[in-house]
C-alpha cells in the first residue's frame, strides 16, 4: 500500500509560517496583510472554495475583503473595482475566482490586476518571471503539489515527471517548477498518443485533467509518485462527493505514495495562496 500524502497535515503547517509572517509584519511593520477574493456568479463549487479561502485567511491573521458580484455585472464595472484594489494600500492580494462569466474577457481582467497583487501566479509578468526561473508568485495549486513532492523526496533531480492536462493554472506553471527542480519533464494531453505508456515512465505523476478516475492501476509505474490535482464533483445516493482523477484504490496498491482527494491538493492550494499574500505584502513594504 502506497504512502498517502497528507495534503491536510502538509497545509496545516504551510498556514503557520503563513501566520508566523503575518505576525512578523504586524510585528514590525504594523502592516496587516489583505487579501481581496472577487467571485462573479453563484457557482456552487466557487462559493464553497472562497468560503474556505476566507476562512483560512481569517486564521491566519490575513484581513479579507470579499467582493461578491451578480452574474451579469460588466466588463467595465469589474475592470472598475480592480483598479479600485490596485490603488487600495490595504490590498496586498488580489484573487479573481476562475472561471468567469462568458461576456467577460478573462485574459484581460488578469492583464489588469498589478503583478505584485497578483496572488494567482496568472499575469503574463509572473509566467514570464517563472518560465525564466526568476523568483515572483508562483501559482498556488502547482506550488503546493512541489511542497508534497518535496516532502516525499529530498532530491527530484533526474527523475521522470509527467504532468497530464495542459492548462495555464495547472500544467504549464507545473511544468516550469519540475524543471527548475531538475526533473525531466513531459506534458501528456488529450490528444498525446498512447498516454497510458507515457504515464507508465513516469517516476512522478500529476494529473490535472478533470476527468474523474481517468487514470488507472495499470497506467502508473510500481512506486511512482502521483499527485491527483482533480477536483470533480459527482452525486451519489443524492449526496455531493469528491473524487480525483485517479483511481485512487486501485492506484495505491501500485504507487508508492500517492495524495488524497479530497484532503490533498485542495488544502495545500488554499495555504499556498495564504503563503503568496504575506509575500506580496512583505515585497510591498514601502
Ligand atoms: N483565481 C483562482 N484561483 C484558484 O486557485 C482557483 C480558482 N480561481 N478557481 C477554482 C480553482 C479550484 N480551487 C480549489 C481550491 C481549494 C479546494 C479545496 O479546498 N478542496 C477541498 C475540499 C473542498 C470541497 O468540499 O469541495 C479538498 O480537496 O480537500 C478545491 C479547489 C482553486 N481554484
Ligand atoms: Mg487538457
Amino acid at each position: 500500500m502506497a504512502q498517502v500524502i497528507d495534503g491536510k497535515q502538509l497545509a496545516s503547517q504551510v498556514l503557520e509560517d503563513a501566520a508566523a509572517e503575518v505576525e512578523w509584519l504586524k510585528h514590525h511593520f504594523e502592516s496587516v496583510p489583505g487579501l481581496a477574493v472577487v467571485l462573479v456568479g453563484d457557482d456552487a463549487a466557487s462559493q464553497i472554495y472562497v468560503r474556505n479561502k476566507i476562512k483560512r485567511a481569517k486564521e491566519a491573521g490575513i484581513a479579507s475583503f470579499e467582493h461578491y458580484l451578480e452574474a451579469d455585472t460588466s466588463q467595465a464595472t469589474l475592470d472598475a473595482l480592480i483598479q479600485e484594489l490596485n490603488d487600495d494600500p490595504g490590498v496586498h492580494g488580489i484573487l479573481v475566482q476562475l472561471p468567469l462569466p462568458e461576456h467577460i474577457d478573462e485574459a484581460r481582467i488578469i492583464s489588469s490586476i498589478l503583478p505584485e497583487k497578483d496572488v494567482d501566479g496568472f499575469h503574463p509578468a509572473n509566467v514570464g518571471a517563472l518560465s525564466q526561473g526568476r523568483a515572483s508568485l508562483v501559482p498556488c495549486t502547482p506550488q503546493g503539489c512541489l511542497i508534497m513532492l518535496r516532502h516525499v523526496h529530498q532530491d527530484l533531480s533526474g527523475k521522470n515527471a509527467v504532468i497530464v492536462g495542459r492548462s495555464n493554472i495547472v500544467g504549464k506553471p507545473m511544468a516550469a517548477l519540475l524543471l527548475q527542480e531538475n526533473c525531466t519533464v513531459t506534458i501528456a494531453h488529450s490528444r498525446t498518443r498512447d498516454i497510458r505508456k507515457v504515464c507508465q515512465e513516469a517516476d512522478i505523476l500529476i494529473a490535472a485533467t478533470g476527468s474523474p478516475g481517468l487514470i488507472q492501476s495499470d497506467w502508473i509505474k510500481p512506486e511512482a509518485t502521483v499527485i491527483d490535482v482533480g477536483i470533480n464533483a459527482i452525486e451519489v445516493d443524492g449526496q455531493r462527493k469528491l473524487i480525483g482523477d485517479v483511481d485512487f484504490d486501485g492506484a495505491s496498491q501500485v504507487a508508492g505514495a500517492i495524495s488524497p482527494v479530497p484532503g490533498g491538493v485542495g488544502p495545500m492550494t488554499i495555504a499556498c495562496l495564504l503563503l503568496n499574500t504575506t509575500r506580496a505584502a512583505k515585497n510591498q513594504l514601502t
